[in-house]
């Protein structure tokens, strides 16, 4: 074990850990950590009061579960240092990282990152590095990357519906698109959500895993903006399925321009596992209705980006892009009317 993991493990046996987005996937995660008898303190935005004074409640297909009290904390000045900060906040409210993740930083702490996209740990590395480049000594904080295969709501104040799943596939980010290996401190805190009963799988290839992740969130999270379709109408209408192989096909091309091989068979698979879902109404789908803004830097622009960098069109994908560009622009600007 390195001297930065004996460190990590040793200063606090049991690792503490810090929810920065209190929503559907972070609200999810971090409940089931404290309920597995870890140390956690929830940032909590709207419904803090709510939170404070009544915990949070899980309606869980595995089992509903209240915790009656929390750690909450609206000001994220008042939250102790931890030693794993999860970001769990939409990525469209990433430009707040810099004063919402520095402050909860400790010598050798872990930031992991669970939002869905492309280009976050880069950004959060950035943050880190600049932060450390003004004079501020927080050690080696290392970054891993999380993707959560989790069908989870916030549905009220304190109030999170787990659908279906939870599995994370996690990753180290490395500089200079290294692949990262399995660090320890990765399977320190994988220790800790299996023991939460989440499972985990590990992965050497983190960029890999993300650029995996998109084949299901390019095709469905933009047709069913676009089509106002759930997974099952975008399944058994031969046109979108249609649309949805070809959005595939063309992730897979993004990907290999980035060299990540993702096998042919890996759409079946995603097709047959998206059949298989109960029809679900699909995360960006939920912030279009609630004109909430989409994560379509993330999960579009960025990808978009990485294989144009590499000479490589997406025009299907940029198609989708550009009209979801138009509806998100007129969705949030008919809401502050
Ligand atoms: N939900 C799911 O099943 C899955 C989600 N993901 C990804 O996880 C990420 C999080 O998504 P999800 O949990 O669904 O989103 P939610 O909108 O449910 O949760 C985000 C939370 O962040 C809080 N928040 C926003 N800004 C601030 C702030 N300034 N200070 C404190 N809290 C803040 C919001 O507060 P408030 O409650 O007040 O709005 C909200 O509770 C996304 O990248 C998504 O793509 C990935 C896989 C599955
Ligand atoms: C694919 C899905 C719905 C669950 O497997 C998911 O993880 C997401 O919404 O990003």
């Amino acid at each position: 074990m390195s001297s930065a993991a004996l460190n990590f493990f040793n200063v606090t046996k049991n690792l503490t850990y810090a929810i920065l987005g209190t929503g559907a996937l972070g609200g999810f995660y971090g409940a089931k950590l404290q309920q597995a008898g870890l140390e956690v303190h929830f940032l909590v935005r709207s419904d803090y009061e709510s939170v404070r004074r009544n915990g949070l409640f899980v309606e869980s297909v595995d089992g509903d579960f209240r915790l009656n009290r929390v750690n909450a904390y609206c000001d994220v000045r008042n939250m102790p240092a931890c030693d794993v900060a999860i970001v769990a906040l939409k990525t469209t409210q990433n430009h707040l990282l810099p004063d919402i993740l520095l402050p909860i930083l400790k010598e050798n702490s872990t930031v992991l990152v669970l939002q869905n996209g492309l280009g976050i740990e880069e950004e959060v590395a950035a943050i880190i590095d600049r932060y450390k480049v003004s004079g501020h000594k927080i050690g080696e904080t290392k970054i891993i990357g999380g993707l959560c295969f989790l069908c989870s709501n916030k549905v009220g104040d304190g109030h999170i519906r787990h659908l279906a799943y939870g599995k994370i596939n996690l990753g180290e980010h490395k500089n200079n698109s290294q692949h990262g290996g399995i660090a320890d401190e990765m399977q320190i805190i994988a220790n800790d959500f299996e023991s939460a009963g989440i499972p985990i799988e590990l992965s050497s290839d983190l960029l890999l895993a993300r650029w995996k992740k998109l084949v299901w969130n390019i095709p469905y999270n933009g047709l069913s903006v676009v089509l106002d379709a759930t997974t099952e109408e975008l399944m058994t209408n031969p046109n979108s399925l249609e649309l949805v192989k070809e959005l595939m096909h063309e992730v897979l091309r993004g990907a290999k321009s980035v060299e990540c091989d993702i096998p042919l068979e890996f759409i079946e698979t995603m097709l047959e596992h998206t059949r298989n879902m109960h029809p679900y109404r699909t995360s960006m789908k939920i912030d279009y209705d609630e004109k909430r803004p989409l994560e379509l830097t993330a999960i579009f622009s960025n990808a978009l980006q990485a294989a144009f960098s590499r000479g490589v069109n997406l025009p299907k994908i940029r198609c989708l892009y550009q009209q979801l560009q138009f509806l998100d622009l007129r969705n949030r600007t008919n809401a502050v009317k």
